[in-house]
């Protein structure tokens, strides 16, 4: 059997309601569990469950073949010997601690020379060379996060748990240390669970998700899976993107690239750091429908579709199409009628270059 992960919770805070969690997954060296949802929807709550800073009313929690909490049998794991990394949305450095003490500080339990040696490998892993003596006040947010990263790592968990990793660093920063951390989890072999509400990272950094809306998992499954075919409208409304397919950038002209979709080619604007392999992700409401060739938007796409289903919701309809690729819309009803959709029909879907956002993936 599979090694996996269990997480079963009821945990309640006075005047709210519960927030239950139902979560099991296959793990690997690296996977990467994503809890994805809005704000207040109960994310940190689960993380820091797993982490035992949190303790549910009921439930259990299992990494492979331990049991940290089962509250049916009494057992509750303190957190201490759960052997987790966990870094909280704010970092929580010391600041009165140089960039070394912090990293040591849960490496007590080893003698002196052990200690500096993990010190130092770690320092080297993260990049902090030279900045030993730094206090936290004195480093860039990239620069506290790594230091952060580094002090979860440091004593060799079995578990990595963190809140909205890059969440405190401005756009280019983020952008540049979400590629970063991909790499480093793979490279350290250690499995991880990632608390955002970001579906760029959720597609870069995760092997699976979890979508959380009010305290409710609505749907665990790969990433491109959940964000393509969401489960029920809820979802769908939480993760926001509905197209997400796989392409390659085949060619870079004038501020733009042309990316081929099994060879159906989109044209979206030219993003820095930028791989050949990219997810390309539309959103089913910047997916204009147009009848015949007279185009009157200044959309850079126009892809020609067939419809495969119309489903009314309210005063909406989601349309999907086979453009070559699976594309899903969101329209009007007065569209719905004007256009006379129904499965079968032939038309045209108009796209903006800079609603096709590409995503950076790594070619299996
Ligand atoms: N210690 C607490 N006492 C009372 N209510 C709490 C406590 N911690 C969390 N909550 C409530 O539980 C709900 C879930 O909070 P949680 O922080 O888990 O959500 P989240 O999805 O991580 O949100 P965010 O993305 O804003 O961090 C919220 O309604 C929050 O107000």
């Amino acid at each position: 059997m599979a090694a996996e992960i269990t997480i079963h919770l009821v945990k309640t805070f006075p005047g709210r309601p519960p927030i239950r969690a139902r979560i099991r997954y296959p793990v690997e060296g690296a996977t990467v569990l994503i809890l994805f949802g809005p704000s207040g929807s109960g994310k940190t709550t689960i993380l820091r469950s797993v982490a035992g800073l949190e303790w549910p009313e009921e439930g259990t929690i299992r990494f492979v073949s331990r049991v940290w909490l089962e509250t049916a049998s009494g057992i509750r794991v303190p957190p201490q010997e759960r052997h987790v990394g966990y870094m909280s949305q704010d970092y929580a450095l010391f600041p009165t601690y140089t960039v070394t003490g912090n990293i040591a500080y849960g490496l007590s339990h080893l003698p002196s020379a052990e200690r500096k040696k993990r010190v130092d490998e770690v320092m080297e892993l993260f990049q902090l060379r030279g900045l030993e003596q730094a206090k936290p006040r004195e480093l860039s947010g990239g620069q506290q996060q790594r230091v952060a990263l580094a002090r979860a790592v440091a004593p060799r968990p079995l578990l990595l748990l963190l809140d909205e990793p890059l969440s405190a660093l401005d756009a280019p920063t983020r952008l540049h240390l979400r590629d970063e951390l991909r790499v480093l989890l793979k490279q350290l072999a250690l499995p991880s669970i990632i608390v955002t509400h970001d579906w760029a990272e959720a597609l870069t950094l995760g092997d699976v998700m979890a979508v959380i809306r009010a305290g409710e998992v609505l749907q665990v499954g790969a990433p491109i899976d959940v964000f393509s075919r969401p489960q029920n409208a809820d979802v769908a409304r939480v993760v926001g993107v509905e197209t997400v397919v796989k392409g390659r950038v085949v060619e870079a002209t004038g501020g733009m690239l042309r990316v081929s979709v099994d060879g159906t080619a989109l044209l979206a604007l030219e993003a820095e750091s930028i791989g050949p392999d990219v997810f390309a992700c539309i959103r089913a409401e910047d997916v204009v429908l147009e009848q015949g060739r007279a185009s009157v938007s200044s959309a850079r796409n126009h892809l020609t579709g067939t419809v495969q289903s119309v489903t009314m919701l309210g005063a909406l309809a989601r349309v999907t199409l086979d453009c070559g690729f699976p594309l899903v819309a969101m329209v009007t009803r007065s569209t719905v009628e004007e256009f006379k959709l129904a499965p079968g029909l032939v038309i045209t879907a108009a796209i903006k270059a800079g609603a096709v956002h590409l995503v950076s993936r790594q070619e299996a």
